[in-house]
């Protein structure tokens, strides 16, 4: 056993009435990170996470966690906590309350957990506010808490960022973080918006309907934003991409009037001065970076058939 892997995938697929809605998912997630599983809606990341978390099973495929190989029998996941969907707790009790109760089914002895892990999410001082009047952050802290409460090595949650507001987010991302780097819990966090976990995720799987379409390290994810080059004009398009190919340029794309370059690498130095030679009225011709956002559609664009003229 390797004792810095947490968490290896190979081959796991889900059959929904036939449906395959994952498609041999591969992956492994090693201990300290925080993998960001990005996707648009019914992509299959809460499939996934929720076979990870043994509440469903893999149509095919193995997966070992922490060691141990799963099959139908063995859920050895003591040490992994979940936060799956909204969390369901009692709404006419307190937070503290709610915890107690999982205290007691998991049969931790310790009692003073509860409070710690309030205190660890920033709901110790809530006192016997009960959880309905809770506002949406308020309430994934406190999902969070109960995920916490056994001490886990590893925590899935499931879009933990949904729905809050810009406060709640900077919150969240920096609580996952000080888990992370004070008590070494590793992180499987999904979200439809990558945004939300830029800055926080180590490390990213892109998924796009049902299959992982790319792996990349945040570092990676930075290096895949490339430049590209936009021109506005006042012209006839389709002349000055027939131009631009005519060049050489291959991946140039139309938008909304605007041409777009991708393929930087091949421009040739003085190609404005001959775009203005050839007399297009250029209105605008300027170099950008790409946005991880717009790196993600890009990447979900090209493995559903791609959008190139
Ligand atoms: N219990 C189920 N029975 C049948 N189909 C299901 C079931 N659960 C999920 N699916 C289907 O599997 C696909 C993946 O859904 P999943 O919820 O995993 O996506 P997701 O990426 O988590 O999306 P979202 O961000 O909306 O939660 C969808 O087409 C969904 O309709």
């Amino acid at each position: 056993m390797d004792k810095d892997i947490i968490l290896r995938t190979l081959n796991l697929t889900k059959d929904y009435n036939g449906q395959k809605v994952l498609k041999e998912i591969s992956l492994t997630i090693e201990k300290g990170e925080i993998f960001g599983l990005i996707g648009e809606n019914g992509a299959g990341k809460s499939t996934l996470m929720r076979i990870i978390a043994g509440s469903s099973r893999a149509t095919t495929g193995e997966m070992v966690i922490m060691g141990a190989t799963q099959n139908r029998h063995s859920h050895s996941r003591k040490q992994m906590g979940v936060m799956i969907e909204q969390p369901s707790c009692y709404g006419d009790m307190t937070a503290a309350d709610n915890l107690e109760i999982i205290r007691l089914a998991k049969k931790i002895d310790n009692k003073s957990v509860v409070g710690e892990t309030l205190k660890i999410v920033g709901l110790d001082d809530v006192g016997s506010k009960r959880v309905r009047k809770f506002s949406l952050g308020m309430r994934q802290r406190l999902g969070l808490a109960m995920a916490l409460i056994s001490s886990p090595k590893f925590l899935i949650l499931d879009e933990p960022i949904n729905g809050l507001d810009p406060k709640g987010i900077i919150d969240m991302r920096d609580l996952i973080r000080k888990l992370n780097r004070e008590r070494g819990i590793t992180f499987l966090i999904s979200s439809h918006i990558l945004t939300e976990l830029h800055q926080v995720a180590t490390r990213y799987g892109i998924m796009h309907q049902g299959k992982l379409i790319a792996l990349h390290s945040a570092e990676e994810m930075e290096r895949q934003c490339k430049p590209f080059i936009k021109i506005k004009h006042e012209d006839n398009m389709l002349e000055i991409v027939d131009f631009l190919k005519s060049k050489g340029l291959t991946q140039v794309t139309v938008e909304n009037d605007e041409i777009t370059i991708s393929d930087i690498s091949n421009v040739p130095k003085e190609l404005l001065s001959m775009l203005v030679r050839m007399n297009y009225q250029i209105t605008e011709y300027y170099r950008q970076q790409e946005s991880i956002e717009d790196y993600f559609v890009r990447l979900t664009q090209d493995a559903a058939g791609g959008n190139n003229v």
